[in-house]
């Protein structure tokens, strides 16, 4: 197969889909790549660097979209983007399609087998090819918040840790999945109190057994919400039900209750985000302000530190990137869970929480495989 990697091209985003390791190892099982000059700027991988992994240069996007069988990306595809994909091209990248009308329709109309790396699954009921990213923001959270709460960037002034003989601020985090864990992991290693939200019961007593009475843990109602978002300094929105719209937890009501200048960083941005007054933003405007609280909503936070998110993403995406290389269509057929990473095939929406989101007919990703 020819598996083609364009330059990334959403604000700020400097990821690449193929490390020059990637590309040695799907040239070692017999495919071509083709990777766009300047692919791998971001993270120091020179156009020499991927030639000696075996791969040919492009000279611009649209030799990739022309020529490669396979697409592997990091972000959604862009307007510009979409609109070069044809039938019987793969899309292996991230999607988030829920909230994404316009995305959804141009994907749609181009006829292309597309696959979600945040809807593919694993034995353990986890999303591998989304974790490692959501590690990544989980962290990333935390250094954004504690800077947007500084007083100059038009937060409330506080430092997280305190210092002796003054309290420390206090972090919320709402869903305790991969992105909250590794939050709650750095607000606790800068010293702040921290409280983690969850609806699973199950989900809270490992975070209780995990963290050893360092953080608190509530179950998700209305009533822990108002307390714990109230009384915070930072809000990390940090909720998943895979390939849906993100629930909105937060209402802008609930804002008149909170600290002015109080931060709500809304990870789960990607999905919809989890705060009623969230928008997306980009890293060359992270913030912006509603009644007094700000609002940081970055919806490619990993792209910020590509040189350690590229290599964590490439990680994860390589093994079924390489079974799709391998067998096609039939890498669908044959794992369930690359399967479930299906979202679109030949015009049709074939994950259930998008077509119910947007409003579209799902066809089982079984049974649209099986459509010549
Ligand atoms: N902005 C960015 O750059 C990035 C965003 N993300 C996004 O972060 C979000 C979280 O991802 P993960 O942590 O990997 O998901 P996850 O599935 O590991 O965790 C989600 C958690 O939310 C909990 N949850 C669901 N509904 C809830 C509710 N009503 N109240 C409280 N908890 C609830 C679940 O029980 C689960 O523990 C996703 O939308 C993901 O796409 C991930 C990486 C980068
Ligand atoms: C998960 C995702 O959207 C990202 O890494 O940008
Ligand atoms: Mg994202």
């Amino acid at each position: 197969m020819l598996v083609g990697c364009p330059k990334e091209i959403k604000n700020h985003e400097y990821r690449v889909g193929l490390t020059p390791g990637s590309v040695r190892e799907y040239v070692a099982h017999g495919h071509q790549v083709i990777v766009e000059t300047g692919a791998g700027m971001g993270i120091d991988a020179g156009d020499d660097a991927y030639r000696a992994a075996g791969a040919r240069i492009a000279e611009n996007a649209s030799e990739v979209f022309e020529k490669a069988d396979m697409i592997v990306k990091v972000k959604e595809p862009q307007p510009s983007e979409w609109t070069q994909l044809r039938e019987g091209q793969i899309l292996y990248t991230y999607l988030h399609l829920a909230p994404d009308p316009d995305q959804t329709r141009g994907l749609v109309e181009s006829g292309c087998t597309a696959i979600a790396y945040e809807t593919v699954t694993d034995d353990h009921g986890g999303l591998p090819l989304l974790a490692p990213m959501s590690e990544v923001a989980g962290r990333l959270s935390m250094q954004a918040s504690a800077t947007a709460l500084q007083k100059a960037n038009g937060g409330r002034g506080v430092l997280l840790g305190g210092v002796p003989g003054v309290k420390p601020g206090k972090v919320t985090v709402i869903g305790g999945g991969v992105v909250g864990i590794n939050a709650a992991r750095m607000a606790i290693g800068l010293g702040a109190h921290v409280t983690i939200i969850d609806r699973s019961l199950p989900r809270l007593r490992e975070l209780d057994n995990i963290f050893q009475g360092r953080v608190e843990t509530r179950y998700s109602t209305v009533e822990a919400l108002e307390e714990t978002v109230f009384d915070a300094d930072v809000v990390i929105g940090a909720v998943l039900i895979p390939g849906a719209a993100a629930p909105k937890l937060v209402t802008r009501e609930m804002l008149g209750g909170m600290k002015k200048g109080a931060v709500l960083c809304d990870v789960a941005i990607d999905q919809g985000g989890c705060f009623e007054t969230s928008k997306p933003t980009t890293h060359a405007e992270p913030t912006y302000e509603v009644d007094g609280i700000v609002h940081y909503c970055v919806a490619n936070m990993p792209g910020a530190v590509p040189v350690t998110s590229a290599h964590a993403l490439n990680n994860a995406t390589l093994r079924q990137g390489l079974a799709l290389a391998n067998r096609g269509l039939e890498a669908l057929t044959d794992d369930p869970h690359l399967r479930n990473g299906l979202n679109v095939h030949r015009g049709r929406i074939t994950n259930g929480p998008v077509a119910e989101a947007l409003g579209y007919e799902l066809a089982e990703p079984q049974v649209a495989l099986k459509v010549a």
